[in-house]
Order: structure tokens, then sequence, then C-alpha cells
């Protein structure tokens, strides 16, 4: 099942790009636009949820997360934990490869989504480090272009913690070189922590 979800979504993508990339006669964007129409009436007849009403997916970020979940096509996706990752200083690493579909200025990423990545890195490291909180503030620091179409390397830390405030950082990478980072103030809930399932908020969490 979730492997057909994974499926759909990575095709999903596919279409995104090349809706983006494509450019044709009218004919061929309304044939394509009809077939997609068919496709959305399948998944409708699959489901009471209405598009655009907060379904309150869950916690943590499973299939369908924003930016890790394979089931999500806007998720690019972010693979957490990928080889060559987590050292022993708790570091979280992470991989992701853009598309034209989030490019920014011409030929680089947007720095919307390198914020977005950056902001799911700290939350990723809070949550490693036992103190799975929301961004309350998120300080974004672009030193070099971020391309996309090639896979970007992300690390991701928990640097210190005072009460309910966690800190952290977090860089994006791509040929050993920092092209963004971030440092970012979190706050632990005590809901996350209960539905991270053994992931505990820190000291003086709420
Ligand atoms: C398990 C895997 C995790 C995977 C990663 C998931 C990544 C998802 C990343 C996100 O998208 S997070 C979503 C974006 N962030 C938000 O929507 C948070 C919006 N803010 C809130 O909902 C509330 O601020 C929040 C519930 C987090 C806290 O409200 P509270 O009323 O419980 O806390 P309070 O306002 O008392 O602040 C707690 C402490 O944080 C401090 N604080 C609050 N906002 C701050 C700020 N902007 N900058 C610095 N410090 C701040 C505040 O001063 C205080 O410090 P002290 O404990 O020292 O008094």
């Amino acid at each position: 099942m979730l492997e057909g979800k994974a499926i759909l979504a990575a095709r999903i993508r596919e279409l995104i790009e090349l809706t983006v990339l494509v450019d044709g006669p009218e004919s061929m964007f309304a044939e394509a636009a009809d077939r997609v129409a068919a496709v959305v009436s399948i998944l409708r007849a699959a489901t009471d949820s209405e598009p655009g009403v907060p379904a309150g997916r869950g916690w943590p970020p499973g299939v369908d997360d924003a930016l890790e979940g394979v089931g999500n096509p806007l998720a690019p996706p972010m693979i957490i934990g990928h080889p060559g990752e987590s050292g022993a200083d708790g570091e979280v690493a992470a991989l992701v490869t853009l598309g034209s579909a989030h490019e920014g200025a011409p030929g680089r990423a947007h720095g919307g989504w390198v914020a977005a990545i950056l902001d799911h890195a700290v939350g990723r490291a809070a949550a490693q480090a036992g103190s799975p909180g929301m961004t309350v503030s998120l300080t974004v620091d672009y030193h070099r272009a971020t391309p996309y179409g090639v896979p970007l390397d992300v690390r991701s830390r928990r640097v210190d913690q005072a009460g309910r405030k966690v800190f952290a950082s977090a860089e994006i990478l791509t040929d050993g070189q920092v092209t963004a980072s971030a440092t970012a103030t979190l706050v632990t809930v005590r809901a996350l922590a209960n539905k991270a399932g053994g992931e505990r908020p820190g000291p003086g969490s709420d």
C-alpha cells in the first residue's frame, strides 16, 4: 500500500517537473489536463477528506510529511539518515535533491525551499537529541548558490538547551562546500514529545 503511494508520489513529482519544463501546443496541454483530471477523480472517490482542510496527519513525520514523506509529492523527499551519516557527535545527516520546480533565481534553488530544508533538519536534530519541538526562530545565511538536480548533503545537530528552549544548527553542503546554514531556536512541546515515541522533552518542558 505504502509502496503504491510512494510510486504515485514519484510519478506526480515527474509530472510537476515536466509541467514546469514543457512547452507545446494548447491541444497537448488540454489533453494532459484531461488525463490528470481522470486521476484526480480516482483519488477523490477514495477519500472523505476535503482538499485544503487541515488533516492533522500526526507526529512524528511519516509518509505524508511535507519534507521527507515519500508519499507526499511536494516533499523532494528528504532522506534522513543516509549511509555515512550520524556521527558519534549526534549529528543528523540527510540527503535531498531538488528539481527545476524548486528554482528561485535562475539555475539555483529557491531560498524558501532552502530554508524549509534547514528548518526540517533542525527539527530532526532536536528530536534525535530527545527534545522534539517546534521552531520559533530560524536564521538562514545564504553563502552561495544551492544547486538543484544534484544530491545535497544536509547536516544538523542540537547545540544547547535551556529549559524548553532548544538551540540547533544546520548546513546544506554540495561538493563539500556549505551553500546555506541556519541557527534555530525550538521550543519543546509535550504533545510532540508524547507522540514522538520514546523521545522525551527536555527539562522544564510544558
Ligand atoms: C520528530 C521529528 C521532528 C521532525 C522535524 C519537524 C520539523 C517541523 C518544523 C516546523 O515546521 S515547526 C513549525 C513552525 N513553527 C511553529 O508553527 C511554531 C509557532 N509557535 C508556537 O506555536 C508557539 O510559540 C509554541 C507552541 C512553540 C510555544 O508557545 P508557548 O506558549 O508554549 O511558549 P512560550 O511563548 O511561553 O515560549 C517558551 C519559551 O520560548 C521563548 N520563545 C518563544 N518564541 C521565541 C522566539 N521567536 N525566539 C526566541 N525565543 C522564543 C520564550 O521567550 C520562552 O522562553 P523562556 O522559557 O525562557 O521564558
